[in-house]
C-alpha cells in the first residue's frame, strides 16, 4: 500500500479498526487519491518547467516568439486551473453493481501520464449518475461514496448503498451522519464549498437546459444559491448554445455583502470569469447611494410607466425641425425638409442610443442632401466630407438632435413640470405632481439605480462621437499591425502552405485578432450582452430593475432564484404572472423543499412568523432536528449573550439584525434584514423584532432575519 500523504491520513485513522473488507476497500480508495494528488502535482511542475524555459526565449522569428505568447499564456491557465483544482480534487466514486467497476469524479477530469482514466469531470455526462442516483432510481450502481474535505485535507467520507449485497463491507449504511455533521460545521465569512454533497434534486437544476428562464422556487436554505452558481459553472463547461453565444455570465447579487460572500464559490469551481455583481455596481455612479425615503416615490421610480417617460423625454430631443431649414454647405446651399429630416431618421439602426445615433444621422443627412449639390465641380468624397464637417449641419444637429448627458436629462424630467407632464403620459396626475414636489436640487437614491441605466443605454456615451472616431483609428492600427504580423509571419515561414493552413485553421490568428481588438475595458464591463444571467433574490425585483436585467441578456437565458415569502414588499402572484408581466414568456419552474441551513427548531419558530400573514408560504423541511431550542431574551442581554458565545466558540460568525448602531467586528456582522438576506451565520441574534412592523411586511422581515441562523437562534423583545 503506498504511504499515506496528507490529504489521505483519515483513512490511516479507520484504517486500524477496519474489517478486512473495508481495509481493502479503503486500501483502494486511498491508492487512487495518491495517483490523483501525485498526477497534478506532476503535471503542475511540468507546467512549471515548461513556463521557465519558454520564459526565457527571447531569440527567433517573429512567427517563434508568436508561438511563444500563446503557449504561455495557455500554461499559465493549465497552472491556474491546476491551483484550484488541486487541493480538493477528487469528490468522491460511484461503483457500478454489474461490473465493481468505480468510477471517480473530480472538479476536472484527469488521466495519469499512460492515458488510464483517474477521474472524470463532474460536468460530463459520465459523472450524472453520482449526483442523480437516489434510492428509487439507482442508475445501475451499487453504492456511492462522497469525501468530505477540511482545509485541503479529507476528514470524513459518506457511503450511500444502493444495492443490499454491498451491506456487509461498509461501515456507514445510508448513514447521514457525515453530510449531516457537515451541514452543522461552523460557518465562515465564505460560503462552504459542497460540489461533493450536491442532492439528486438540485442536479437535476444543475443540468436543466439554459433554453428560457428558469425559476428555483424554495424557502430559506434549501441551496437555490448553491444551486445556481453551480448551474452557471455547469452551464459555462457544458452547455453548447451559450458557448456559442459567447459564454459571459453575469450574476445579480442582491447586496455586497452576498458578493462578498459567494465569491469563492464559482473559481473554486474553476470559474473565474463569471461576473458577480449588484445593480449599483453596473450603474456605478461613483457613489453609495442612500434609500429612497418616500415609498410612494419609490413605487413611481420602479415602475414601467416610469421607463417610458424617460424615452418619451429623449424622443422630445429628436423631433424633425418644423419648417425647411437652408444650410450653407461651401459655395453652396441645401435645404433641408422635415421629411428629408424624417427619411434621414428611418435610415438610422432604431436600437443604436441618441448620442450615437447622431453619427448615423449625419451620414444619412448628407446622403440626402448631396444631390441638392450637384453643381459642384469637387469629387464625391470630398463634397461628402465637406457637407459633413460643415457648420451649418453641425448647427442643425444641435438644434435638432443635441448631445444629451444621461443624468442631466433625468434631471431635467423629475424637476420640469412641461416636460415630466408630455412624457409621463402613462403616470397619474397624482404621481406627475409627487415627483415634482420632491426636494430640490435631485438627490440620487437607490430608486434611481434602473432610471439612470435606461437613461445611459437610450442616451449613450456623452463622447460617442469623439470615442466613436478614437475607437475607429484604434481599430485600423490595430489591423494593419496584425496585417504586418501576418506578412512578415508568411515572408519569414519555409513552408508557406503549412504556415498559411496555420494560421487559417488553426485558430491563432483569430485568438490574437480578437484578444488584440477587445477594449481594455471589455472584460469588466457590465453592459452585456451576456449568454446568461442568474438573479438572486429575485423576488424583490421591480419592473424598473427587471428591465435593467432583461436588457443585458437578450437570449432571455436566465436562472432566477427566489422565495415570494421573502418578498419584503410583497409578493401577491404567481411566479408566471409576475415574469409574464415583464414579458418573460418562457418559463419552467423548479421547487426546492429541504432546508440545509437551520435546525427544526429555528425553522419552527421561523414559521410562526410567516404562516398566519402567508398562509402559503413555502416553509421548507428542515434536515437536522437535534438542534438547540430557540432561546429568548430582554435586550438589554445582547453583549453578554454575544461575548459568551464569542468565548465558548473560537471559530464561526455571528449576525445582529435589527440594531443598527451596534458595534461589528471580525465574526460578527451588523445587519438589517434586507441586507442579511441571502447569509447564514452559526449564531443570529434578532433584536426588538416587534420593531419589524405589524403587517406582513414586518412578518416577512422577522422570517428572514431568523431563517438566517444555522445552529443558534436569539429573539431579543422587549416581553
Ligand atoms: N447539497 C448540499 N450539501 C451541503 N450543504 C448544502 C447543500 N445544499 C445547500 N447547502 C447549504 O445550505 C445552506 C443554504 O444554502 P443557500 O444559501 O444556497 O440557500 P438559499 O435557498 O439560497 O437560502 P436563502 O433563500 O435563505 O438565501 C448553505 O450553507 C449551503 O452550503
Amino acid at each position: 500500500m503506498p504511504a499515506a500523504t496528507s490529504n489521505t491520513s483519515y483513512f490511516d485513522s479507520i484504517h486500524e479498526h477496519a474489517t478486512p473488507e473495508l481495509a481493502k476497500d479503503i486500501a483502494q480508495d486511498q491508492q487512487r487519491l495518491e495517483e490523483i494528488a501525485a498526477r497534478i502535482k506532476q503535471l503542475r511542475s511540468e507546467a512549471v518547467e515548461r513556463i521557465a524555459a519558454r520564459g526565457k526565449d527571447r531569440a527567433g522569428t517573429l512567427q517563434q516568439s508568436l508561438q511563444r505568447d500563446v503557449e504561455l499564456n495557455e500554461l499559465a491557465q493549465r497552472l491556474r486551473q491546476l491551483d484550484l483544482v488541486g487541493p480538493y480534487a477528487c469528490l468522491g466514486y460511484m461503483q457500478f453493481a454489474q461490473t465493481g467497476e468505480r468510477l471517480y469524479i473530480g472538479r476536472a477530469g484527469l488521466s495519469d501520464a499512460q492515458g488510464k482514466q483517474l477521474m472524470v469531470d463532474w460536468r460530463t455526462p459520465a459523472a450524472e449518475p453520482f449526483f442523480a442516483a437516489t434510492h428509487e432510481e439507482s442508475y445501475g450502481l451499487s453504492m456511492r461514496r462522497r469525501y468530505r474535505w477540511l482545509r485541503q485535507r479529507i476528514s470524513d467520507y459518506w457511503d450511500e448503498v444502493f444495492d443490499s449485497s454491498q451491506l456487509q463491507s461498509h461501515t456507514r449504511l445510508d448513514d447521514h451522519s457525515s453530510f449531516l455533521a457537515s451541514l452543522g460545521s461552523k460557518r465562515s465569512p465564505k460560503m462552504q464549498d459542497v460540489l461533493s454533497t450536491i442532492q439528486s434534486d438540485q442536479d437535476a437544476i444543475i443540468r436543466s437546459s439554459s433554453r428560457g428562464a428558469l425559476v428555483v422556487d424554495g424557502g430559506p436554505g434549501t441551496g437555490k444559491t448553491v444551486v445556481a452558481l453551480h448551474r452557471a459553472a455547469y452551464l459555462l463547461y457544458a452547455d453548447q448554445r451559450l458557448r456559442s453565444q459567447g459564454g459571459k455570465v453575469l450574476v445579480v447579487s442582491p447586496h455586497e455583502a452576498y458578493s462578498s460572500y459567494v465569491s469563492d464559490i464559482l473559481p473554486n469551481l474553476g470559474e473565474d470569469d463569471v461576473l458577480i455583481a449588484t445593480l449599483s455596481n453596473i450603474v456605478s455612479i461613483g457613489q453609495d447611494l442612500p434609500a429612497e425615503q418616500d415609498p410612494e416615490v419609490q413605487r413611481i421610480k420602479s415602475s414601467a410607466a416610469m421607463l417610458s417617460a424617460l424615452k418619451k423625454a429623449v424622443e422630445v430631443f429628436e423631433e424633425p425641425p418644423a419648417t425647411e431649414v437652408v444650410l450653407d454647405i461651401g459655395e453652396f446651399q441645401a435645404t433641408a425638409t422635415a421629411q428629408l429630416w424624417r427619411d434621414a431618421v428611418g435610415m438610422i439602426d432604431s436600437e443604436t442610443p441618441h448620442n450615437e445615433a447622431r453619427i448615423q444621422l449625419r451620414e444619412a443627412l448628407v446622403d440626402l442632401l448631396l444631390p441638392q449639390l450637384a453643381g459642384s465641380n469637387a469629387p464625391e468624397p470630398q463634397l461628402r466630407a465637406d457637407a459633413a464637417r460643415s457648420s451649418a449641419l453641425g448647427a442643425l444637429l444641435n438644434e435638432y438632435w443635441p448631445i444629451l448627458d444621461p443624468l442631466n436629462l433625468l434631471k431635467a424630467l423629475y424637476s420640469t413640470p412641461a416636460l415630466l407632464r408630455y412624457s409621463g403620459s402613462e403616470l397619474t396626475d397624482d404621481q406627475i405632481e409627487k415627483l415634482l414636489s420632491a426636494p430640490r436640487p435631485v438627490a440620487w437614491t437607490t430608486s434611481d439605480i434602473p432610471l439612470i441605466d435606461y437613461s445611459r443605454y437610450l442616451i449613450g456615451d456623452q463622447d460617442s462621437e469623439t470615442s466613436h472616431r478614437d475607437e475607429q483609428s484604434r481599430i485600423l492600427a490595430e489591423r494593419n499591425r496584425w496585417t504586418n504580423v501576418i506578412d512578415d509571419l508568411m515572408a519569414s515561414a519555409d513552408d508557406k502552405e503549412d504556415l498559411a493552413s496555420q494560421l487559417m485553421h488553426h485558430d491563432l490568428q483569430e485568438r490574437l485578432l480578437s484578444h488584440s481588438l477587445e477594449s481594455p475595458l471589455a472584460k469588466e464591463s457590465f453592459d452585456g450582452p451576456f449568454s446568461h444571467v442568474v438573479v438572486d433574490e429575485a423576488q424583490d425585483l421591480t419592473d424598473a430593475q427587471w428591465a435593467m436585467i432583461q436588457r443585458r441578456c437578450p437570449s432571455g437565458s436566465l436562472t432566477i432564484v427566489g422565495d415570494r415569502a421573502q418578498a419584503v414588499d410583497g409578493f401577491s402572484t404567481s411566479w408566471e404572472q409576475r415574469l409574464a408581466s415583464i414579458g418573460i414568456h418562457d418559463i419552467s419552474i423548479s421547487r426546492l423543499r429541504v432546508n440545509y441551513r437551520s435546525t427544526a427548531q429555528i425553522m419552527e419558530a421561523a414559521a410562526a412568523q410567516i404562516l398566519p400573514e402567508m398562509p402559503e408560504a413555502n416553509v421548507p423541511q428542515s434536515l437536522r432536528a437535534n438542534g438547540a431550542p430557540v432561546r429568548y431574551a430582554h435586550p438589554s442581554h445582547l453583549k453578554k449573550i454575544l461575548d459568551q458565545w464569542l468565548a465558548e466558540n473560537n471559530e464561526g460568525t455571528a449576525a445582529v439584525i435589527g440594531l443598527p448602531g451596534f458595534p461589528a467586528s471580525e465574526r460578527v456582522s451588523v445587519l438589517t434584514p434586507e441586507h442579511a438576506k441571502g447569509l447564514e451565520f452559526d449564531l443570529v441574534l434578532v433584536c426588538q423584532p416587534e420593531n419589524f412592523g405589524q403587517t406582513r411586511r414586518g412578518a416577512v422581515r422577522r422570517y428572514v432575519a431568523m431563517t438566517r441562523a444555522t445552529a443558534q437562534l436569539v429573539i431579543l423583545a422587549e416581553q
